[in-house]
């Protein structure tokens, strides 16, 4: 008997042989449906896998829903202190919303994360992020900010009395590579969420995270509210400062609180790979060279620095300062605050001075390639003049950059280890 698998069976070559052929087309039709039959099994056990996977691990569910999700969301939002708040916290998995949540959570408000976990940097580092909240009772909702349903669902289920948006696409350099996530993050999602907020039953006050960068090239120093940000520098700048003009058409027409932070390069434990001290860390650490950019007439570069914690100090206090949201359900019933505040440390420092400076705490030598600033969007030098932000929030910045650098190499490899960090 021939086989089934000699294929030569099946191709006949005369009527005589066309019973052999019902034959054989009729083990194929029956090991095509046995086949059928097992890619319905497989499916059927990877869905019920994914389902017991969400079950078991609700903080690395992506799906959102049901009755279970709505349970866990609630319980996040729980104030657990007496006129605590209960505030939704977009980009709840990135550096600073990592570590405003856990501020928050700390001293007994309610917090829900919002997070998309892109791959912009790497995805790991922000798990591990989520891991750490979910810990301390922080779930992070996995959804875009762009996803107007979700937004609503969450206002049905909780009411916010704040939201703290941080979510964005962060990095002055890469616009030039994806200006179009620019544009989906920090002006489709900033307005699908204002949208939200003012349609909201009461409505939250918001506070959001504006950029030192959209001062752009102006020279005047330090930078103060007051000054002018109609020269960006980068495509980031542009969608930041085009932030702060939609925020405050919310909250002239609808009524909505709001408050724009000025973020002057934040830096510290948890932070993002992608920016220079985090990026030169790893490169002395493996021996790799490190490029410094140089400006005009050969001037090094400077940034006011700001550490983590006097930026979630700042974060907070915007929160509790921010008075209400007049509106209701898209309607506007008075005048509402429009705040915006620079949050800076006030004291800018040189990139090759931070490069010595992590040398020291590294101990260990960077290699340095010192080429002229690429036309790439950077700004020269930001320096933050903060007396807004100290009189009305109370707003003092305590770390200088030797002492923060200090506790994020501490960090990073307790985190990495010696040398061995990924990507
Ligand atoms: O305040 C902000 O609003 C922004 O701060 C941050 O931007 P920047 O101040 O540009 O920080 P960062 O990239 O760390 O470069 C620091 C310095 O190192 C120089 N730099 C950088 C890379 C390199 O390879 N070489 C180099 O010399 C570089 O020329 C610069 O002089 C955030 O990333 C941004 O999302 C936004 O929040």
């Amino acid at each position: 008997m021939p086989s089934s698998l000699d294929h030569g069976q099946l191709l006949p070559s005369s009527p005589g042989k066309s019973k052999s052929m019902n034959r054989q087309v009729y083990r194929c039709f029956s090991s095509t449906s046995t086949m059928f039959l097992w890619a319905l099994f497989l499916i059927a056990l990877t869905v019920s896998y994914l389902s017991f996977q969400s079950i078991g691990s609700p903080y690395l569910s992506s799906s959102w829903g049901g009755s279970r999700w709505e349970k866990q969301v609630r319980l996040s939002a729980r104030i657990n202190r007496r006129g605590g708040m209960a505030v939704l916290v977009t980009g709840a998995g990135g550096f600073v919303g990592s570590h405003v949540s856990l501020a928050l959570k700390r001293r007994g408000d309610g917090v829900v994360g919002l997070d998309n976990f892109n791959n912009y940097y790497e995805t790991s580092l922000k798990k591990a992020r989520r891991s750490l909240l979910s810990n301390n009772g922080v779930f992070i909702v996995e959804g875009d900010l762009n996803d107007a349903k979700l937004l609503a669902k969450l206002f049905d289920v909780v009411v916010f009395t704040h939201v703290m948006h941080l979510a964005a696409q962060a990095g002055v350099r890469y616009a030039m590579k994806n200006p179009l996530s620019y544009v989906h993050s920090n002006i489709a999602g900033l307005v699908t969420l204002l949208e939200a907020c003012k349609m909201a039953n009461p409505q939250p006050a918001v506070v959001w995270a504006s950029s030192s960068s959209v001062y752009g090239l102006n020279e005047a120093v330090p930078f103060s509210e007051s000054h002018r940000t109609d020269q960006p520098a980068s495509l980031y700048a542009a969608t930041k400062k085009a932030g702060e003009e939609i925020t405050h058409t919310y909250n002239h027409i609808y009524g909505l609180s709001i408050t724009g932070l000025r973020f002057f390069t934040v830096y510290g434990p948890w932070g993002r790979p992608d920016m220079a001290y985090f990026s030169f860390t790893k490169s002395i650490l493996q021996g790799r060279p490190i490029t410094i950019y140089r400006g005009k007439n050969r001037a090094d570069l400077a940034r006011d620095f700001t550490f983590i914690d006097d930026i979630v100090r700042g974060c907070l206090a915007s929160l509790d300062t921010s008075g209400k949201s007049t509106g209701s359900g898209g309607k506007k019933r008075g005048t509402a605050p429009y705040r915006i505040f620079n949050l800076g440390n006030t004291s800018p420092v040189t990139v090759p001075t931070l490069v010595r400076i992590l040398e020291r705490h590294l101990k260990a030598k960077a290699k340095r390639n010192i080429v002229d600033m690429p036309g790439n969007g950077d700004v020269p030098f930001t320096h933050a003049n903060i007396s807004s932000a100290q009189r009305e929030l109370g707003y003092k910045p305590t770390t200088d950059l030797e002492t923060g650098l200090k506790k994020f190499v501490k960090w990073y490899l307790s985190y990495y280890g010696y040398g061995k960090s990924v990507n």
